[in-house]
C-alpha cells in the first residue's frame, strides 16, 4: 500500500463528499468510483483476488436468505433490540446453526448490522431488500443466470473461445437448452420476478424523458388524440403476448408483438426501446431495427433507444459484469458509442444525440434514418 496514493484518495474522496456535484448522478458515480479505488489502494493483491474468489459463496448464501423470507422478518420486527436467530429458525423453518452462518455473511455484505451475538438488526439496505429489486431480482437473476456462468468456462473451451454471436446458441442454450426469453417463458415464476425485478431497477432514478429533452418531440409532433406519440396522442406498449396479458395500466394501449417482425404501426413520432438491444448480437437488433425503420415517417418518426453506452476506458463494474451476463444468456452486448455507431448505420439509421447524467445509468441515444439527415 502506497500512503502517498491512499492519502490522496482519501483527499480525493473529502473534496467529492462536499462538492455540490455530489448530488448528481455524475458526481454520485465519481464518488462510488473513488470509493473503489481507495479499497483497492488499501488491500493487497492477495487480499483482493481472495474477495474476488468468494464472490459465489455471497451470492449463493444472499439467494437462500431471500428463499427463507428473513429480510421481512427483520424489517417489520416490532422490537428494536432486533430479531434472534433462534426467532428467525421458528419462523422460517430452518436450523438455527444454518440461520447464525446464512446471517453472519448478510452482515458482513452491510444487509443488517448484529450489534450482539445472534441477534439481527435491519439496516437501510436490509429495507431495499424487502422490495421487488431486493426480493424479486436477487432470486431471477440468480436462477436465470448461475446455471450458465458456471458453465460458461468451459463453453468456451468448447468453442474455441469465438466470441457468441448468434441468440439461438448462446452459452445459455449449450448450457441449459434455452437462451434467456424461452427459459422465462417455460418459467411462470421467473418471468413474473423478471418483470417485477425490470419495473423496479430504476427506482429512485430519472426517467429517461427527464434526461432527454422530450421538447425536442413535442414541437415537431402531430397533436391528434390518433397520433402516436406520448402525451399528446396514443401511447402503445409493445411486448410478447404473456407480458402484455400480465400489464394492467391505465392510458395505456397495449399490442402484442415480436419485433422480429415488420413493426406494425407506422409513422408514430418514436420508436422507444428500453433494455432492449443489450439482450441481442448484432443480426438480431439489425433485423429489430430494420423493421422498425420500415414503419417509420421520413422526416417525422425517430428511434430512441435506453441502453448503456460503454465508455472507451473504465467501464464501470456493473456494466463489464452485464456485458458477460448478456452475453451468456442470449448472445447480448453492452455497447460502446461507436459500436452503437456502427449498429446502428448498418440498418440505416444515424445518431443524431446521446444523453446521459451518470455513468452507472443507461444513455439516451436518438437516432433518425440516414435519407433524413442528408
Ligand atoms: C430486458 S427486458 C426490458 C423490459 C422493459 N423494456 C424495461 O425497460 O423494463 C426485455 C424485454 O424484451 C421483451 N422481448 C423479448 N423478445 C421479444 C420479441 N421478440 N418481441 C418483443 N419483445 C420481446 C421481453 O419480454 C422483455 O420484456
Amino acid at each position: 500500500m502506497s500512503t502517498v496514493h491512499t492519502l490522496k484518495l482519501i483527499s480525493e474522496i473529502k473534496n467529492q463528499v462536499l462538492d455540490p456535484s455530489v448530488g448528481s448522478g455524475h458526481g454520485h458515480s465519481r464518488l462510488l468510483q473513488l470509493v473503489d479505488e481507495l479499497k483497492l489502494a488499501v488491500e493487497t493483491p492477495t487480499e483482493t483476488i481472495l474477495r474476488l474468489i468468494y464472490q459465489l459463496p455471497e451470492n449463493a448464501a444472499l439467494r437462500t436468505v431471500v428463499d427463507l423470507g428473513i429480510f421481512p422478518l427483520l424489517v417489520n420486527t416490532e422490537t428494536k433490540s432486533g430479531v434472534s436467530a433462534t426467532d428467525l429458525a421458528r419462523d422460517t423453518g430452518g436450523d438455527r446453526g444454518l440461520i447464525v452462518r446464512l446471517m453472519r455473511m448478510m452482515t458482513a455484505l452491510g444487509l443488517c448490522a448484529t450489534l450482539e451475538p445472534e441477534k439481527y438488526i435491519a439496516t437501510d439496505k436490509s429495507s431495499s431488500m424487502i422490495h421487488p429489486i431486493g426480493r424479486d431480482g436477487v432470486r431471477c437473476i440468480f436462477d436465470l443466470t448461475v446455471p450458465t456462468l458456471s458453465k460458461l468456462p468451459e463453453y468456451f473451451q468448447r468453442h474455441g473461445y469465438r466470441n457468441p454471436q448468434e441468440y439461438s446458441t448462446s452459452p445459455m442454450k449449450w448450457a441449459v437448452g434455452k437462451s434467456q426469453f424461452e427459459w422465462l417463458a417455460e418459467n411462470r415464476l421467473h418471468q413474473d420476478l423478471f418483470n417485477s425485478y425490470m419495473s423496479s431497477r430504476r427506482e429512485g432514478r430519472p426517467n429517461w424523458f427527464c434526461i432527454y429533452p422530450i421538447e425536442q418531440l413535442m414541437a415537431g409532433a402531430v397533436v391528434s388524440p390518433d397520433a402516436v406519440f406520448l402525451p399528446p396522442g396514443r401511447l402503445i406498449l409493445q411486448d410478447l403476448p404473456k407480458i402484455i396479458s400480465s400489464v394492467e395500466r391505465e392510458g395505456i394501449e397495449k399490442i402484442s408483438y415480436s419485433f422480429l417482425d415488420p413493426q406494425p404501426i407506422k409513422g408514430a413520432c418514436a420508436y422507444c426501446f428500453r433494455a432492449i438491444f443489450h439482450d441481442w448480437p448484432d443480426r438480431m437488433c439489425q433485423k429489430i431495427l430494420m423493421n422498425t425503420v420500415s414503419a417509420m415517417k421520413p422526416g417525422y418518426s425517430r428511434v430512441i433507444i435506453i441502453d448503456f453506452v460503454l465508455p472507451d476506458t473504465n467501464v464501470p463494474r456493473m456494466q463489464a459484469a452485464m456485458d458477460i451476463q448478456m452475453m451468456s444468456i442470449g448472445a447480448g452486448v453492452e455497447r460502446s458509442e461507436q459500436q452503437w455507431r456502427e449498429l446502428l448505420l448498418n440498418a440505416g439509421l444515424k445518431i443524431i444525440g446521446i444523453w446521459n447524467v451518470s455513468p452507472n445509468m443507461e444513455s439516451i441515444i436518438e437516432a433518425v434514418p440516414v435519407v433524413d439527415t442528408v
